[in-house]
C-alpha cells in the first residue's frame, strides 16, 4: 500500500476544552503537506493521537493502514519530531542516536549517515545539553530519519532555526518529498511554508477548514488583481480610483489594484502622465491566502453562532 497518514473523524476533549472536533485528512506520498492553523487549533493533539500518545474519544488515525501501536518496526514506517527540547542533556547526539538505533535493531552505520544528512557531524560528540534549539531540531530530525521511513511527521520543525537553518530545512523537506515520502509539517508561520509545502491542511477549532493544494490556494487568493510599481503612489491611487479601481498600497512604491485590467491600468496612467516602472499580475503570498481563508472561516462560524 502507499505510505500515508489517514486521520478520520478524530474527536477529543480535555475537560471542558474541545481539542479535536471531527479532524479528518490524508497525507499523500511525494508531497510536503503543511499543517497550519491558529494556536489551539488541535495540530499537536492530532500528531500525538497519530503517534498513539493520546487516545481519541472518537475516530481513527492510521499510519500506512494501521494504528501506530500496531506497526512493526515503527521507526522504519513513521519518523516523528514532536518536541525537540526533550533530550537527555548529558548524552551526545551520537550516543542518543546510537541508543535509539540499537533499541530498533538499526546499525551504527545508519547513525553516522543521519548525522551527515542533518549537518550535525561537527557537533555530534558534544553533550546535547549545550545545543541551541536549531541544533536540537536537527537532532530530532536525525532521529526521525534513522529507520529511513516512508512517512515523516514534524511539529514546528522551523522553530528556533536561524535564516540559514530555515533555508536548509526547506530544501531538506522538499528533497524528502521528492524521494516519494509523505511529509507532514506543522507551522505557525506561512512564510516558512512558502515554496516548501505542496499542499495545505488548515485547522481551526479542532477540525479542517481547508484541504487544498498550495497552487490552488494562491490562485484563489490572487484573484484578478494587478500589481503596480510607481514612485508617484498618491497620483496613481487618485487616477486609478477615478477610473473605477480598488487600490491598496501594499508595499513602498507598490500598489495592488482590483477591478481594472492591466491594459486599462497602463492606459489610465499613461493618459494622466503618472510615471510607473512595472505592471504585473498580482500573486498572493501564502500568508495572504491563509489570512483570507481564516477570515472566511471565522465569518462562517460567527454567522452560524449568531443565528442559533
Ligand atoms: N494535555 C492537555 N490538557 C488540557 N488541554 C489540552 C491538552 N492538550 C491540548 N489541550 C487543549 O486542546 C486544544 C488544542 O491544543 P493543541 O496543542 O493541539 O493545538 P495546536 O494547534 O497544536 O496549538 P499551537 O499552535 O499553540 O501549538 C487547546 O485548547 C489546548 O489548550
Amino acid at each position: 500500500m502507499e505510505a500515508t497518514i489517514e486521520v478520520t473523524g478524530l474527536r477529543k476533549r480535555f475537560g471542558q476544552a474541545r481539542a479535536l472536533d471531527g479532524m479528518t485528512f490524508t497525507v499523500a506520498p511525494g508531497q510536503v503537506t503543511g499543517f497550519v492553523g491558529p494556536n489551539g487549533a488541535g495540530k499537536s493533539t492530532t500528531m500525538r493521537v497519530i503517534l498513539g500518545l493520546d487516545a481519541p474519544d472518537e475516530g481513527t488515525a492510521l499510519v500506512n493502514g494501521k494504528p501506530y501501536r500496531r506497526l512493526r518496526q515503527p521507526l522504519s514506517q513513521l519518523g516523528a519530531l514532536l518536541d525537540a527540547a526533550a533530550l537527555q542533556p548529558s548524552r551526545s547526539a551520537r550516543n542518543h542516536l546510537l541508543w535509539l538505533a540499537h533499541s530498533q535493531g538499526l546499525s551504527a552505520g545508519r547513525v553516522d549517515e543521519v548525522i551527515g544528512l542533518t549537518g550535525l557531524a561537527a557537533v555530534a560528540k558534544r553533550k546535547a545539553g549545550g545545543y541551541s534549539l536549531g541544533m536540537r531540531q536537527r537532532l530530532g530530525i536525525a532521529a526521525a530519519l534513522l529507520g529511513d521511513p516512508p512517512v515523516l511527521m514534524m511539529d514546528e520543525p522551523f522553530n528556533g532555526m536561524d535564516p540559514e537553518g530555515i533555508a536548509w530545512m526547506r530544501t531538506f523537506l522538499r528533497d524528502l518529498a521528492a524521494q516519494g515520502r509523505a511529509v507532514l509539517v506543522s507551522s505557525h508561520l506561512m512564510s516558512e511554508l512558502q515554496d516548501t509545502a505542496d499542499h495545505l491542511v488548515v485547522a481551526g477549532r479542532g477540525k479542517v477548514i481547508a484541504d487544498r493544494s498550495v497552487a490552488d490556494l494562491i490562485a484563489a487568493a490572487s484573484g484578478e488583481r494587478v500589481q503596480l510599481r510607481t514612485t508617484a503612489r498618491a497620483d496613481a491611487m487618485r487616477v486609478l480610483a477615478n477610473a473605477g479601481a480598488e487600490v491598496a498600497a501594499t508595499a513602498p512604491d507598490v500598489l495592488t489594484i482590483a477591478r481594472l485590467s492591466s491594459e486599462r491600468v497602463v492606459a489610465t496612467l499613461t493618459a494622466d502622465r503618472v510615471p510607473f516602472s512595472e505592471v504585473s499580475a498580482h500573486r498572493a503570498t501564502l500568508e495572504e491566502a491563509y489570512m483570507e481563508l481564516t477570515r472566511i472561516a471565522d465569518a462562517v462560524e460567527f454567522r452560524a453562532g449568531a443565528s442559533s
